[in-house]
């Protein structure tokens, strides 16, 4: 494998061309590299052994994290808030690895009912039995040890993998393991939760559990290890290939097209310039173009490239080569509860409950249903909800490309939660002076739009999710407030933080109105950062972008393979989903080459 920054010494064409060399790009590229040539082009830096970004347990989102060579961030255009619009930082990784060298690691995969609903929306073959050998692939899953058992850390083999690049693992040591189990036993009681010994069976069913971690034990070292794409796809010796070159420090600005006779397009290559400004040179494929650029970019290479709407491609000057209106659109991520902080009691200081330096982000996670969070008709309720939901604001904004588009994914939304899919995520992550309790939505139905506002490619787009927009998002956020105050109140978790621990994190409490308790989600909620959709993998009539074998509309040769193509937030954690997009991608990419 080449990996360099100097174009200097590259050939002029491949058979492939991965635009992007972040979680998903660099494992297209590994698997397509076997037996063909390919060149990864990646805007960020190859920050290999910055131990920032290696280690684990680096304190996330704390300075020297937000420091790292490879963490970016733009802001989406004012919000919903309180008491007026709030900006909203939008993070993302941009360097050998993208966001898997940045994120918190947090390995979730999607349910049974979450790929069911996918699958619903138009995309055959993506459900969850045909999808869990490819993130099977991509794992190399560690047993817990006797004594990280003993702790609580527990496993089902056979939805694992153990020969794909990824680590996926519990801490060694576990992290916090009094904590941990406080915090089980809390939310048991709160939502009527029971302990899975798995969360990636694909069987939600209101569930808590101990989270597993995308980190490997290096036995070298003596220490866990983040397990980036890049640490697992590109970087190991058993990982090198003849036929990979990797492009750093350099962004595709324009895929190059030709149109032919039947008016489909035909991808030859693309134009590709330095990060830091200087002359634009190009590369020819001869097979295809993967692009892998992530939801907040990929549809901006597609909309230089004269593939999106075609008004508004024309008002920035563009030449349409395809009318494909859901470029961009159908954007959407979840949203968090970040801002809670519950100081410790006293009596609570020891390394079992606070982690000591070993601190990981979110180690016990509980998935409620619509029944747990809302009561035994919570489900009829949310689904009333779901359905009776406006499109108006929505089409007004660009963020479905019509009302039917709206309506199927409330539909398929609100048979995920019938069959038994997570609402809420409550996650605990231990801390020397406090414990944080965070709140995560999961399948939100607010859609905005991802769009370039000029040709200059080194411009970030303007990226506006319009959090919030719609009802039932605004209803569920309220629950998860009233989780996370519940869970301050509950023994024995309640037992571990301070008495007015709930006034000092500034929550609203039991008695807070509903009104209250939604202007402090208004004033506090952060993005999820788990961006997806914006090239959604739907059916063209609904605005999708590409088909269900991940190619674009119109065009014979041009792929989407990373978290942009994910048309609902199924994977409540993004990461070890998007490996199985990847490896499903690269399979049909492979099998289109025999065919
Ligand atoms: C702060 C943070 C915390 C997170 N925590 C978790 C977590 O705990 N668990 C979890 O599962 N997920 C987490 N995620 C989400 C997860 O990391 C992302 O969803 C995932 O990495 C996205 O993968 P991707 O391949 O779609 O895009 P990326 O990994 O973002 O890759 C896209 C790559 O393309 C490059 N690029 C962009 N434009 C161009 C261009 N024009 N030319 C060339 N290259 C380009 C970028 O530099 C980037 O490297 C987190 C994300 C963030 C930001």
């Amino acid at each position: 494998t080449i990996i360099t920054n100097d174009t200097s010494t590259l050939k002029g064409s491949y058979e492939y061309i991965v635009v992007g060399g972040g979680t998903t790009g660099l494992a297209v590229a590994n698997r397509l590299s076997l037996n063909h040539t390919v060149l990864v082009v990646e805007r960020g830096p190859d920050a290999m052994n910055n131990e920032v970004i290696n280690d684990p347990f680096t304190p996330f989102g704390t300075q020297p994290h937000r420091l790292s060579p490879c963490h970016f961030e733009m802001n989406a255009p004012p919000q919903v808030g309180f008491p007026t619009p709030r900006l909203q930082p939008l993070i993302h990784g941009s360097c050998l690895g993208g966001g898997s060298s940045i994120n918190a690691m947090m390995g979730s995969r999607p349910t049974f009912a979450g790929m069911s609903a996918v699958e619903a929306l138009g995309n055959p073959g993506w459900g969850w039995n045909d999808f869990l050998p490819f993130m099977q692939k991509s794992e190399t899953f560690t047993l817990p040890n006797a004594e990280q058992r003993a702790d609580g850390a527990d496993y089902i083999a056979v939805v694992h993998g153990f020969e794909g690049p990824v680590g996926v693992s519990f801490a060694i040591p576990f992290v916090a393991p009094a904590m941990q189990n406080a915090a089980i036993n809390t939310t048991e009681v709160i939502y009527g939760l029971s302990l899975s010994p798995d969360l990636g069976t694909g069987f939600s069913g209101g569930h808590v559990a101990h989270y597993y971690e995308h980190i490997h034990f290096n036995e070298t070292l003596q220490a866990d290890r983040r397990s980036s794409s890049a640490w697992s796809y590109l970087y190991p010796q058993t990982q090198q290939r003849n036929g990979l070159t990797v492009l750093t420090d350099h962004m595709v600005d324009t895929i190059l097209t030709r149109t032919g006779t039947d008016g489909n397009i035909t991808a030859i290559g693309v134009t590709v310039l330095p990060t830091a400004g200087g002359q634009t040179l190009s590369f020819n494929a001869t097979r295809e173009v993967v692009v892998s650029a992530g939801a907040l970019y990929s549809p901006t290479v597609l909309q230089r490239s004269g593939i999106g709407n075609a008004t508004f491609l024309q008002s920035l000057g563009i030449k349409p080569v395809l009318d494909l209106p859901g470029v961009g659109a159908n954007f959407q991520d979840q949203i968090l509860l970040t801002n809670v902080s519950f100081p410790l009691a006293p009596s609570a200081n020891t390394t079992n409950v606070t982690a000591g330096d070993k601190i990981l982000l979110g180690v016990v996670v509980a998935h409620p249903t619509a029944t747990n969070a809302f009561g035994p008709n919570g489900t009829d309720i949310i689904q009333a909800a779901l359905l009776n939901s406006s499109a108006d604001f929505t089409l007004s904004v660009g963020g479905v490309v019509n009302a039917e588009s709206f309506a199927a994914q409330a539909s398929v939304i609100a048979n995920a939660y019938r069959i038994d899919h997570p609402i809420i995520e409550l996650f605990y992550t231990p801390g020397s002076t406090a414990i944080e309790v965070w709140s995560q939505s999961i399948l939100p139905l607010s859609r905005g739009t991802v769009q370039i506002n000029t040709t200059d490619p080194t411009a970030d787009p303007i990226a506006n999710l319009h959090f919030l927009t719609v009802d039932v998002d605004i209803e569920i956020g309220v629950r998860m407030a009233r989780g996370v105050a519940q869970a301050a109140l509950t023994p024995p978790f309640s037992n571990l933080i301070s008495a007015d621990a709930l006034a000092e994190a500034n929550v609203p409490g039991p008695d807070a109105t509903d009104e209250e308790v939604r202007n402090w989600v208004f004033a506090t909620y952060t993005p999820g950062v788990h961006f997806i959709g914006s090239n959604s993998m739907m059916p063209k009539e609904l605005g999708g972008v590409v088909s269900p074998e991940l190619l674009v509309y119109g065009t014979t040769n041009i792929r989407v393979t990373d978290a942009s193509v994910v048309p609902l937030s199924v994977f409540p954690h993004t990461t070890l989903g998007l490996y199985g997009v990847a490896e499903k991608g690269a399979d049909m990419i492979l099998k289109a080459v025999t065919n």
